[in-house]
């Protein structure tokens, strides 16, 4: 089996393209990146710490890679048997252009074998997303036979994996905690159901999805962003602060809250998941800076995303959504010099005020009560 995985970044080189891998896929990786391409290249091979109680350093081999925007993607696409992605939301429609030319060689070399493609993003039908931006791109022709002989399988896909420590040389080590889970939708699937030892494959897919958007991912940027209002550098330190904590815990039981209501989790089971993150968040043995977590602010803040999306629903269920509308406030403070959607969040704000930026940003309406009480604690967090 052979697979093509986009972006060799934290997730694709600390999760996805191991797990690949280890499962003694040929695994080619496609990044933008020269110095990891060429290390990649060079070596075959990088270290994985996976750190915990019991660290040790996987080392995961026989791995190669191209530059996604060379013509060998195309090549690649028209042979592989699966394609991964773990780019970024914003670069999903970037690489449809190539994923589209790759669909099209193949079906024009009659190769008729099912290939999988899945995107391990963080949103909500990332892969479906990807398909209708690869769909625009594809000459009408060969539509039909894409929906025969291509499956788009959308995926949840949960580890914290910040860049490696400052202090190393390596452009491919990389530092992972001990949990992962990598959840498919196995009813996407075309051809035989792989078996890759990490991937569990379930028909019930947008439960997980956002169970995990909605809980660890709506809790972590919360951390960040008051983590960073607070001064603290890291996501730990954040987390261990007793106010941020609860409203931390708070929003994720708000959130919680809705997501019991809509799939019908178990209170008691979900207060476990909610504890176990809590636990994540504060792992000594990761660095994990409020910048990484707290990065792209305005999609972050969009409608469909981790503080909005759980928001509406605690409105469609008419619950308590107090420490849900501390954190939105919190991420409209958020600033970060390196960060293209920070400084655009900041001239919104500079320009329009806090009223207006909110409701163009995340599509709430700009004179409802959500609204007011954000800008409120906006204005008294400022
Ligand atoms: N790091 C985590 O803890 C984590 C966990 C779960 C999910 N994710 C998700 O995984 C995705 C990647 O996150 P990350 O933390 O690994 O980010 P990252 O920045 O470490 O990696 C992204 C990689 O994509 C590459 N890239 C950019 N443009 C590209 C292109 N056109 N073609 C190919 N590669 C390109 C970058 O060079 C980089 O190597 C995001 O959607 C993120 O939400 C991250
Ligand atoms: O990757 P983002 O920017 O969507 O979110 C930042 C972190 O919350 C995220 O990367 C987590 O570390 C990850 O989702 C854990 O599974």
């Amino acid at each position: 089996m052979k697979a093509l995985h986009f972006g060799a970044g934290n997730i694709g080189r600390g999760f996805i393209g191991k797990l690949l891998a280890d499962a003694g896929i040929d695994l080619v990786f496609a990044d933008v990146n020269q110095a990891v391409l060429d290390a990649l290249n060079a070596r075959h091979e990088y270290p994985v710490h996976v750190v915990g109680e019991q660290a040790k350093v996987e080392i995961v081999k026989g791995v190669s890679a191209v530059n996604s925007t060379s013509d060998e993607i195309i090549t690649l696409i028209s042979e592989v048997d699966i394609v991964t992605t773990a780019v970024g939301p914003q670069i999903l429609e970037r690489i449809a252009g190539s994923v589209a030319k790759g669909l099209a060689k193949r079906s024009d070399n009659g190769n008729s074998r099912p290939l999988n493609i899945i995107a391990c993003e963080n949103m909500v039908r990332g892969t479906s997303q990807l398909k209708q931006h690869v769909l625009k791109a594809l000459p009408e022709q060969y539509h039909a036979w894409l929906e025969q002989h291509v499956g788009f399988v959308d995926s949840a896909v949960d580890r914290i994996v910040p860049p490696s420590e400052a202090g190393s040389n390596d452009p491919l080590e990389v530092t992972v905690e001990t949990f992962s889970e990598w959840i498919v939708d196995k009813t996407q699937f075309k051809g035989d159901l792989p078996t890759i030892p990490g991937m569990e494959l379930t028909d019930n897919l947008m439960a997980f999805v956002e169970r995990k958007l909605f809980t660890l991912n709506t809790g972590h940027a919360i951390t960040a962003y008051l983590g960073q209002l607070a001064g603290h550098q890291t996501i730990r330190d954040a987390i261990l602060d007793e106010k941020i904590r609860a409203v931390v815990k708070g929003a994720m039981e708000e959130s919680g809250a809705v997501l019991i209501k809509r799939y019908g989790f178990e209170a008691d089971k979900h207060a476990a998941y909610i504890q176990k993150i809590l636990g994540r968040f504060e792992n000594p043995y990761l660095k994990d800076d409020v910048e990484r977590v707290g990065r792209q602010p305005l999609r972050k803040l969009s409608a469909g995303d981790r503080l909005i999306k759980p928001t509406l629903g605690t409105l469609e269920y008419q619950l308590p959504h107090t420490n849900l509308v501390q954190g939105i406030a919190a991420a409209m403070h958020y600033r970060s010099e390196q960060d293209p959607q920070a400084q655009e969040l900041t001239a919104l704000l500079q320009e329009k005020g806090p009223q207006t930026t909110l409701a163009e940003i995340s599509g709430l309406e700009a004179d409802s009560e959500v609204v007011a009480s954000v800008v409120s604690a906006y204005n008294a967090m400022a």
